[in-house]
């Protein structure tokens, strides 16, 4: 919807109305039409201002309307009437103009911008193009590079950049409305050819042959996979070379092909569930609506290690002020200097001041005595975190929050160390802690809503997705990372190399394959964990065979590499070689093939031919089918918070959805029935046998994604 009022005088004022940003839905688009006629038809007036409503110009397309039958008037007309229109038409920016609503603002004559609007064509990252005549103007307006870097990347762009690209033509700090209306009717007689953007020409740099060969190539590389990038620069590249009308003509087709692409609907259901997941849930019915948190203003990190230093760093960039303890001399020093450093790099990049004099370090658990909320980030050891928990139960405040960066241990038992076990949180942050967006909340059977209600806003303020999830080994993320690796050591068991399984992930869109990650970091970690849990003996020590553990199929393969003292980088060997330890660039190892080949020998293996398929889906389902017991088991509350949790914190490629998307995508009774196949393969790999909850979708007709929680609820009353 829109409304129309005449402001003094002879300024017809357009507001879009369409809460909560405006977004240009057929209702807006109806309104825009009908309001423009009526200006343009009434002598009275002059010239026109269009605004939004509550301080927000437009968030664009409404992009709810992209999955079904798209009705009233289309955009692009919409935009050319404004832009032919015979009267001038000004774009009053505040708060955002994002996609169509900045298309709609490059068919207006002026825009005018307050100095804290935001402007972008995020397209992109729908899986879309500025696909109302953005890609066209944009290069007319502010010239080729600039445009190529704002409709490549999707990212916003504040008042001030947009001024200097020549984006807007004025900004201001006072009413916008006003300061558009006093402009509108200074320019009411202005003429207007010079104006419409359309008729410009598009400015090339002598080079742009080459330029965009040279964006091609690295949005080819850094897509992994995703196809609008590409055509981004396919329908820049039109700007730059065709005129107008037939630069549109290629947007249409662009545009065409990327939206009914099934990467645009996994990225749009991506944006949904990034937001659907501030939604949280708990089993026993509490929810972020009725749940509060408790402000936090002083925090403290136990542990500076490399988490713990992540973690002191993001709290203190957001403005929390941070009490760092690090019981060793050495280490606190060390630690103290690298944040500071991290500190530093940050501000600098953010032309900001750094954030030092928030930290306050020290040696001692009792200084933290005062403090709202702790993260402990200790080694991950059980004994040593019961220890942390028992003796800052005893330092802290009752009413502190004490949380755990635990990656995967039971949140529970740290919980019944402490005095007031319902304050009590896992937030297992991804490292490096200061950069990775993802934020697991983990809640035990005796968190309180208060307490998860608070880490969720903590984890907001500083920047992260937080999914609150429930407690089990690994919680969401790590939990479903077991299949995947598990299936990765198989396939090298059954005939494949480290390099094959990983081009296939990374061909899939993984920004590293399964034995890069694990060499980037490091395979002692998960040795230890497989030690601590007895999984990782030598055969003598506990008269187990080598490829059995607990009745079920276990594969040495990481433990042997260990044994060697191949733990990846660090030491320049692990699945890889690298040229020295430290180094980055990994290389396929003869040593590595000749050890597979007689550890096959060893153990009476016949490797077979395993092709692209096979590694695809024994690595995909059976994480997939991890992902369906989580659900069943009430872990994750919805499909949502799985997909988020694996492109945030697992590098799943985002234009892929999600894994539970991605399986919807395949289609639940092909994931089933693989699963089976691979199952009859290998009874002894228990993570293969489909569960029940994926047999109850295929059994329930597959309903699309946006009903599983129904069959979920279903199940789990039955349960
Ligand atoms: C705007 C934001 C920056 C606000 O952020 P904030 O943090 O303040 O708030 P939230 O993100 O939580 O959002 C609040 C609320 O609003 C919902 N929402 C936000 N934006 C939109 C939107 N654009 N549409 C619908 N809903 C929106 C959000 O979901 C929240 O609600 P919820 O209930 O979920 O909590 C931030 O929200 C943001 O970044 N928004 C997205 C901005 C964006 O990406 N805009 C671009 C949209 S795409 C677009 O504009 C496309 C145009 O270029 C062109 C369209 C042309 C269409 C032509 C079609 C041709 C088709 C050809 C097919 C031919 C086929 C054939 O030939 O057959």
């Amino acid at each position: 919807m829109a409304q129309y009022t005449r402001v003094s005088g002879s300024v017809g004022l357009i507001t879009l109305q369409s809460p909560p940003v405006n977004a240009l839905s057929a209702a807006v688009r109806q309104g825009i039409v009908d309001l423009m006629q009526r200006a343009l038809s009434e002598p009275e007036v002059k010239s026109v201002v269009i605004c939004g409503q509550n301080g927000i110009f437009c968030g664009g397309a409404d992009i709810k309307e992209f999955g079904g039958q798209m009705s009233g008037p289309p955009l692009i007309p919409m935009i050319h009437a404004i832009e032919a229109a015979s009267k001038p038409v000004v774009a009053a920016i505040e708060g955002i103009a994002l996609g169509g609503g900045l298309e709609l603002a490059l068919g207006c004559h002026y825009r005018i911008a307050h100095s804290k609007a935001r402007v972008g064509l995020p397209e992109v990252t729908l899986g879309l193009l500025p696909g109302a005549g953005g890609s066209q103007r944009l290069p007319r307006l502010i010239g080729v590079p600039a445009a190529l870097d704002l409709i490549t990347t999707g990212r916003h762009v504040t008042a001030a950049e947009a001024l200097k690209f020549g984006l807007v033509d004025q900004i201001t700090d006072h009413n916008t409305v006003n300061v558009a209306v006093k402009f509108a009717q200074r320019v009411a007689d202005q003429p207007l050819d010079a104006r419409r953007i359309s008729t410009y020409p598009c400015l090339c740099p002598s080079d742009v042959a080459v330029l965009f060969e040279e964006v091609m190539q690295r949005v080819r590389r850094t897509a992994r996979g995703a196809i609008a990038p590409i055509a981004c620069v396919q329908a820049v590249r039109a700007a730059a070379t065709l005129p107008y009308n037939q630069g549109m003509e290629r947007e249409r087709e662009l545009m065409a092909t990327l939206f009914t692409s099934g990467q645009a609907r996994a990225l749009q259901y991506f944006f949904f569930a990034q937001r659907a997941v501030g939604r949280w849930s708990m089993p026993s019915g509490a929810r972020w609506d009725t749940s509060k948190p408790r402000p936090v203003h002083k925090a403290a990190v136990i542990g500076l290690g490399t988490m713990g230093r992540g973690i002191t760093v993001a709290l203190a960039q957001a403005g929390f002020s941070v009490v760092a303890v690090e019981t060793q001399e050495k280490q606190l020093m060390e630690a103290k200097q690298a944040i500071s450093g991290m500190l530093e790099r940050g501000a600098k990049r953010r032309g900001v001041a750094p954030a030092l004099d928030k930290i306050n370090y020290g040696r001692n658990i009792q200084s933290v005595a005062d403090v709202d909320l702790v993260i402990e980030a200790v080694f991950e050891d059980m004994a040593l975190k019961k220890k942390v928990f028992q003796q800052l139960s005893a330092v802290c405040k009752p009413s502190t929050f004490l949380c755990s960066n635990t990656s995967g241990l039971d949140i529970d038992q740290l919980a019944c160390q402490t005095r007031n076990p319902e304050l009590v949180v896992g937030m297992h942050f991804f490292a490096p802690a200061h950069v990775m967006k993802l934020l697991e909340v983990v809640y035990g059977p005796k968190s309180s809503p208060l307490a998860v209600a608070t880490a969720m806003q903590l984890g907001k303020k500083i920047g992260k997705v937080s999914v609150a999830v429930g407690n089990c080994r690994g919680f969401v993320g790590n939990r479903m990372l077991k299949p995947y690796l598990e299936q990765a050591l198989f396939l090298l068991e059954e005939g494949a190399t480290p390099e094959f399984v990983d081009q296939v992930l990374e061909e899939f869109g993984f920004a590293m394959g399964v034995f890069r990650m694990s060499d980037l970091s490091g395979l002692d970690v998960g040795w230890k964990v497989r030690m601590a849990d007895g999984l990782a003996m030598p055969d003598p020590t506990t008269g187990q065979p080598t490829r059995l553990r607990q009745g079920r199929r276990y594969s040495p393969l990481g433990d042997l590499l260990c044994e060697q003292g191949r733990f990846g980088q660090k030491t320049g060997r692990g699945w890889y070689q690298y040229d020295k330890p430290g180094s980055q660039v990994a290389k396929p190892d003869p040593w590595l093939h000749s050890f597979l080949d007689e550890y096959r020998a060893r153990h009476a293996l016949v490797a077979h031919r395993i092709d692209h398929q096979e590694v695809l889906e024994r690595c995909l389902y059976s994480m997939i089918n991890e992902g369906f017991r989580i659900l069943e088991d009430g872990i994750a509350a919805g499909p949502e918070d799985i997909d988020v949790i694996y492109v945030f914190g697992y590098s799943w490629p985002r234009h892929h959805g999600g894994p539970m998307f991605y399986a919807a995508t395949v289609g639940l009774n092909k994931v089933l029935e693989r699963l089976e196949h691979y199952y009859q393969a290998h009874p002894d790999v228990p993570s293969l046998q489909p569960c029940h909850l994926l047999r109850k979708l295929v059994a329930s007709g597959s309903p699309p994604i946006q009903k599983w929680r129904e069959v979920i609820k279903k199940v789990r009353s039955q349960l």
